[in-house]
């Protein structure tokens, strides 16, 4: 990966390509440290968000909880970055969308959290990619944090916040390179948060050897929304109030999304969500099963 220069004007230039008018969004990054024996952090959760969850929003909160009581970190911010159109997921609804709905949820029920748009409109990032222009916008164009006293720069450490359920899937063979994972957890490390299905152990057991920098989240409380739920949840015609932010499912009523199915979805992958929607009919359940 090419390093940064300095442009004419002195501000290093970016190493990567970025979205037309793009502007990195860092109205709510705190750069001033409280705690200067503590290392900062920013966390960085990657995902379709499609649509954005209150359990997305809670990840947050449980890992701040975390990292305050059993870390020496202290967080400095926090982001979710939608992941692109090109990521071509069953149920993937456009980025602007998406990305419209995280800025909601974001915007109108937390204090502390921003959206990324960096990676949502663009061609396909992997995330070793998107954690690098994170750790380049916070620590080379912006200048890190700062100590209270001494006005000192310090690097603010990029964190990969996500579920049990992704990291699992870095242990499948061929989905994340080798020199990848090298990189997401030798040098930025995960705090993964526990997901109902999917067992913290198994999910690390093959990422035994950046355990140092693996961050093991329990969910207290367990709740296992997911966006498959809510989109299976608009096409029945359900409410899906109190499982989103009020003005997510808004957005959603007046874009009257997700209840045509066609929305990002392609033949094969239509059948495989009315063979969803056949199943759970035919258990009787009153709540779809699927979380996959
Ligand atoms: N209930 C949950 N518990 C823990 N982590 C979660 C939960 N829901 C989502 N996540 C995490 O949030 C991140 C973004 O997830 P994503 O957008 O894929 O949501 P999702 O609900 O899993 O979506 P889908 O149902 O479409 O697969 C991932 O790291 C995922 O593991
Ligand atoms: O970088 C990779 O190689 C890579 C491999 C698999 C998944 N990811 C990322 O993990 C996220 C998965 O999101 P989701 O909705 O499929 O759980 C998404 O942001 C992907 O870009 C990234």
């Amino acid at each position: 990966m090419s390093s940064a220069s300095l442009e004419g004007n002195g501000r290093p230039s970016p190493p990567f390509t970025a979205p037309p008018n793009y502007a990195f969004p860092h109205h709510r990054l705190d750069l001033l440290q409280r705690y200067p024996d503590k290392q900062p952090i920013v966390l960085v959760a990657c995902g379709s968000f499609s649509p954005v969850t209150y359990l997305h929003l809670r990840m947050f909160e449980m890992a701040v909880d975390y990292v305050r009581q059993n870390t020496d970190f202290e967080v400095m911010g926090g982001y979710m970055s939608p992941v692109s159109d090109q990521y071509k997921k069953p149920g993937l609804l456009s980025a602007l969308h998406r990305v419209n709905m995280c800025t909601l949820a974001t915007e109108q029920t937390s204090q502390w959290l921003m959206v990324d748009p960096w990676e949502a409109f663009q061609s396909y990032q992997r995330t070793a990619v998107v954690l690098d222009h994170f750790d380049h916008e916070i620590n080379t164009v912006l200048g890190g944090a700062q100590m209270p006293s001494s006005g000192e720069r310090r690097h603010i450490r990029v964190v990969l916040l996500a579920g049990s359920d992704l990291i699992s899937t870095m242990s499948e063979p061929g989905v994340w390179s080798e020199k990848d994972l090298d990189h997401i957890l030798g040098k930025y490390g995960t705090c993964i948060i526990e997901r109902a299905g999917s067992d913290m152990d198994h999910a690390t057991e093959a990422l035994a050897r950046w355990r140092h920098n693996i961050f093991l989240v329990p969910q207290l409380i367990q709740n296992d929304v997911s966006s498959t739920k809510v989109r299976l949840f608009l096409r029945r015609g359900l409410s899906v109030r109190y499982l989103l932010p009020a003005p997510v499912v808004e957005y959603i009523g007046e874009h009257t999304l997700y209840i045509d199915d066609a929305s990002g979805f392609d033949k094969k992958d239509k059948e495989k969500e009315r063979a969803k929607d056949d199943a759970w009919r035919r258990a009787g359940a009153s709540t779809p099963s699927s979380t996959a």
